[in-house]
């Protein structure tokens, strides 16, 4: 058996694929955007001396951190430690990431020429992600391992501005002002998000996360335009390989139902569309993940579990429910208010 079919028999019945397929559930699963991460005082003390990127990049470190929300949230499902601009840097866009700042790129992408410096992606530029897979599905044994990538839009985001942006001016000043390049742009980016999802699905990684975080700041019609496509190409690229799909935004309470048509089995979706209405806007045949505001986390116990019975309800709208929050958990999260979440939501759906 590949490491593929291996990883998929041994995690096919956990709830968190199950939910995925809209197949009955034992309970509802849970998992956290940024689970691993600086709300644990473990991730703190294991990144201690080493960069963010250079820690992506070293296998024992990514199993460790990887492992830490499981082993101490008990969630459904692991999110492999990376992020979405490892597979530029391992095609040799110079980069690094700056602590509170994010992604910020040496040389900005915003003419043909500089397109060239966007190389396919080889499995061999990223041995460290195959190596880190391995270790962890034999750890995380029947618990699925999601793997993830940025969509094209958001990494394109990155590229053209150079780092975060507020408001995307230079990369809708491209995208408007010169359509060839930026499809050209968002295709070479498709291709590599591709090759960086198929390296996770052959490794063992049991469902794949999009995350195209910035695209809630087009309008439907321009999504459909200019980056529908090159998402779509990427669920197509990985279509068939027996790994769910997600696809995840903020702000994309406009964008569910495209979002869904570009390919997604599952639409991730913020706290500003309860999922009731999401359900609606998204259609049959998918299911939803999400989505509880992350700053609820930081009211009393009792509010927390208000707010996560409502989101409960509203999921029952929903052909298969994933818990999640709206988006990433925030840095200073109480971890213990994590735990106690996830205990929360299994024993409210049957655990
Ligand atoms: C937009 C985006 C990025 N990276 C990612 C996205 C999409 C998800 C989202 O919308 O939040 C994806 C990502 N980045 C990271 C993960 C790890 C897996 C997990 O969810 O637990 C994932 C899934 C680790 C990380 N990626 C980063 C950190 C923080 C680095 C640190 O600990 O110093 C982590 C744990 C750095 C990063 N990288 C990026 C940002 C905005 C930041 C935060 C900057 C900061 O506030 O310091 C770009």
């Amino acid at each position: 058996m590949s490491a593929n079919e291996q990883q998929t028999s041994r995690t096919h019945d956990s709830a968190f694929l199950k939910a995925c397929r809209r197949e009955p559930v034992p309970h509802t699963p849970v998992w956290f955007m940024r689970q691993a991460g600086r709300s644990l005082p473990e991730y703190l003390k294991a990144r201690e001396g080493t960069a963010m990127l250079e820690s992506c990049m070293r296998p024992d470190l990514v199993t460790e951190i990887t492992l830490q929300p499981v082993r101490r949230h008990k969630v459904d499902a692991a999110i492999y430690f990376s992020d979405i601009v490892v597979p530029l840097k391992a095609i040799g866009v110079d980069l690094d990431i700056k602590p509170g700042v994010g992604p910020v790129v040496a040389d900005p992408i915003r003419t043909s020429a500089d397109l060239d410096r966007l190389r396919p992606l080889d499995p061999d530029d990223v041995k460290y992600v195959t190596e880190a897979i391995g270790m962890l599905v034999q750890e995380l044994g029947s618990t699925p391992l999601i793997g993830f990538a940025g969509a094209p839009f958001t990494l394109a985001s990155y590229l053209v501005e150079g780092g975060p942006s507020r408001s995307h001016e230079r990369t809708k000043a491209l995208m408007y002002g010169d359509p060839e390049l930026w499809a050209d742009l968002l295709d070479r980016l498709a291709d590599i998000t591709s090759a960086f999802l198929k390296v996770q699905i052959a490794a063992g990684a049991s469902a794949v996360q999009l995350f195209d975080s910035w695209v809630g700041a087009l309008a439907p019609d321009d999504y459909r335009r200019y980056v529908m496509p090159a998402s779509a190409k990427v669920f197509e690229a990985v279509a068939g390989l027996g790994v769910p799909r997600i696809h995840f935004g903020v702000g994309t309470g406009e964008l569910l139902n495209l979002m869904g048509e570009a390919g997604a089995d599952v639409v991730g979706v913020d706290w500003r569309v309860p999922l009731d209405e999401a359900a609606r806007r998204v259609g049959p045949g998918k299911a939803l993940q999400g989505n509880l505001d992350p700053a609820v986390l930081f009211a009393p116990r009792e509010a927390v579990e208000a707010k996560a019975r409502e989101v409960l309800k509203a999921a029952r709208s929903a052909e298969g429910h994933v818990f999640n929050l709206g988006h990433g958990v925030l840095p200073s999260t109480d971890p213990d208010a994590l735990t106690r979440l996830v205990e929360f939501v299994h024993s409210e759906t049957g655990a």
